[in-house]
């Protein structure tokens, strides 16, 4: 299986990555992507180790597959695809949002329903062989389905200039040229290649807009325009201990009329067909269930700077706090809990796909955008200004004019200096510092805005049952007092 010697080699392709206004020689070396590089190449050598029991035969070859790619048929193959998103999710912590299981769980998804892709064009093959490309050769997929925010009052036809969004300039036999941009693709910068296509409702009128696609990240035309990175500002690992690993980078993309050969293409100027390989094959509930375990893992990590941080504070008997901390406890708890019930509520569709539970899944969506910032509200609290009174770099505790001042003034009770410094910094990372401020809005949008998943909560709960209940109870009395059937009862 891949390594991440292969990986990172393989990322030395001639890719349009613009920053600062020019294009990074090679992502692999330079500072602002080296270090996210360096952390995916180390998740495929964890997969590559049978010891992390992230492999799996594949049926076809006979060779060992990152169990991630696969869609699970049965329990066993859900918990065990559970267990293995965790062995990744362990790995960063849950700070890389999407390492190459999130948009894996999407394509392991479609392969299991080559039928929603189906039309005459042939497809639902092109979904398959992708399929199998990504799975034999462990490729990092990131994907960007999302129309540039330009104006959400209508969609891309009718905004001003042709192929805003991007869409279909040209048809050819072998293929399609696609113009326009797409609004981000996290980690793309470090990808193999990019899922192109779009989650938001489109119109009749946006057919040319409607379509679905993979593309090498190096391919002729494509430019990805990062935000500022993070990690370059990271002056060391010690004084950004998050940044310095975790930061994956966001970029717009711009397609200067790229070429796509048809083998790439999934979904063509079919608006309905969009929605279909997104909701119809499981996918999205797949790839979500990927990112409650990524998320749980990330809050337990939270929780954990908080117990810690409220114990070398020696404030963490006060009642105050300990009420703190059990609110931390109940929030990582009401995450952990949901995706348990998403695996118990698991059932096989019509294709044997088994598909965790949605209600239980969307529920913890649902609740997301309210529980992630008060988990970073109670930390941020419970921090206090510890995380402002730290040396402005580790320099102040090796240096031996300032050590000695660090050693007296930053410490507390059965701890050094520097493991005061390290434990704030960290704290830092996670509440304060710019790569923390993404995090939040990451947490906020990366499955939607909070009003499009609350959608998705709404549309998995079965409202007859508490409908039915409420329409009982008021058949249940009158303005002439208790129904009959009510007295009844009460009268036997
Ligand atoms: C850190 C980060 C990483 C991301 N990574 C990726 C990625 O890898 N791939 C990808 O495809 N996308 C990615 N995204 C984009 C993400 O999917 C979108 O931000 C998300 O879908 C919301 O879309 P939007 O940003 O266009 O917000 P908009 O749709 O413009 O909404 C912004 C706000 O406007 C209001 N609003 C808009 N429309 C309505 C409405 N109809 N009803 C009520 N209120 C409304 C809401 O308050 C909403 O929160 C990322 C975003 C962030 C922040």
């Amino acid at each position: 299986m891949r390594t991440s010697t292969d990986y990172l080699k393989s990322l030395s392709d001639g890719r349009t990555v613009i920053v600062d206004g020019k294009p990074v020689d090679d992502v692999a070396a330079d500072p602002a992507f080296a270090p996210i590089a360096r952390t995916v190449g180390e998740l495929f050598d964890i997969a590559a180790d049978p010891a992390n029991g992230m492999q799996v035969t594949d049926e076809v070859t006979g060779n060992p597959v990152n169990r991630m790619y696969v869609a699970p048929r049965n329990a066993e193959d859900l918990a065990a695809w559970r267990d293995s998103a965790q062995v990744w999710a362990n790995h960063t912590n849950g700070w890389v949002g999407r390492s190459p299981d999130h948009v894996g769980a999407f394509v392991a998804a479609f392969s299991a329903h080559p039928g929603a892709f189906a039309d005459e064009r042939g497809l639902a093959d092109n979904v398959l062989a992708f399929h199998r490309r990504v799975m034999e050769n462990d490729l990092y997929i990131s994907y960007a389905i999302i129309p540039p925010q330009v104006s959400r009052a209508t969609t891309a036809h009718a905004w001003d200039g042709d192929f805003i969004q991007v869409g279909v300039k040209e048809e050819r036999e072998d293929g399609i040229v696609v113009r326009g941009a797409q609004m981000l693709a996290t980690g793309g910068a470090v990808a193999d290649e990019i899922l192109v296509s779009c989650i938001k409702p489109l119109t009749p009128e946006d057919t040319d807009f409607a379509i679905s696609f993979t593309v090498p990240v190096a391919a002729d035309g494509l430019k990805l325009y990062c935000r500022r990175p993070y990690a370059t500002g990271a002056t060391s690992d010690f004084d950004y201990p998050l940044s310095s690993r975790y930061d994956e980078t966001d970029a717009l993309l711009v397609f200067d009329d790229v070429f796509i050969p048809w083998k790439d293409v999934f979904v063509y100027k079919d608006v309905p067909g969009l929605r279909k390989q997104f909701f119809d094959t499981g996918a999205h509930v797949l790839g979500n269930f990927q990112a409650q375990i990524r998320f749980a893992t990330k809050l337990r990590f939270l929780a954990g700077i908080a117990r810690k941080v409220a114990a070398v504070n020696g404030v963490d008997k006060f009642p105050g706090v300990v009420e703190k901390l059990g609110e931390l406890a109940s929030l990582v708890s009401v995450v952990e809990s949901a995706l348990h019930a998403a695996q118990f509520t698991a059932a096989a569709d019509e294709q044997g796909f088994f598909s965790p539970g949605a209600q239980s899944l969307y529920a913890a969506m649902g609740l997301q955008a309210e529980l992630h910032p008060r988990v970073i509200g109670i930390l941020r609290e419970l921090v206090g200004g510890g995380v402002l009174q730290v040396p402005s770099s580790v320099a102040e505790l090796v240096n031996s004019e300032t050590a000695e001042d660090m050693e007296r003034y930053v410490s507390s009770p059965g701890i050094t200096s520097v493991e005061r410094v390290k434990l704030f910094k960290l704290a830092w990372d996670a509440v304060g510092s710019e790569f923390a401020g993404r995090h939040q809005s990451y947490e906020l949008f990366y499955s939607g805005a909070p009003f499009v998943v609350k959608g998705y909560a709404f549309r998995n709960y079965d409202y007859n049952k508490p409908l039915q209940a409420v329409e009982q109870f008021l058949a249940s009395y009158g303005v002439d007092g208790p129904a009959a059937a009510v007295t009844e009862e009460v009268s036997a």
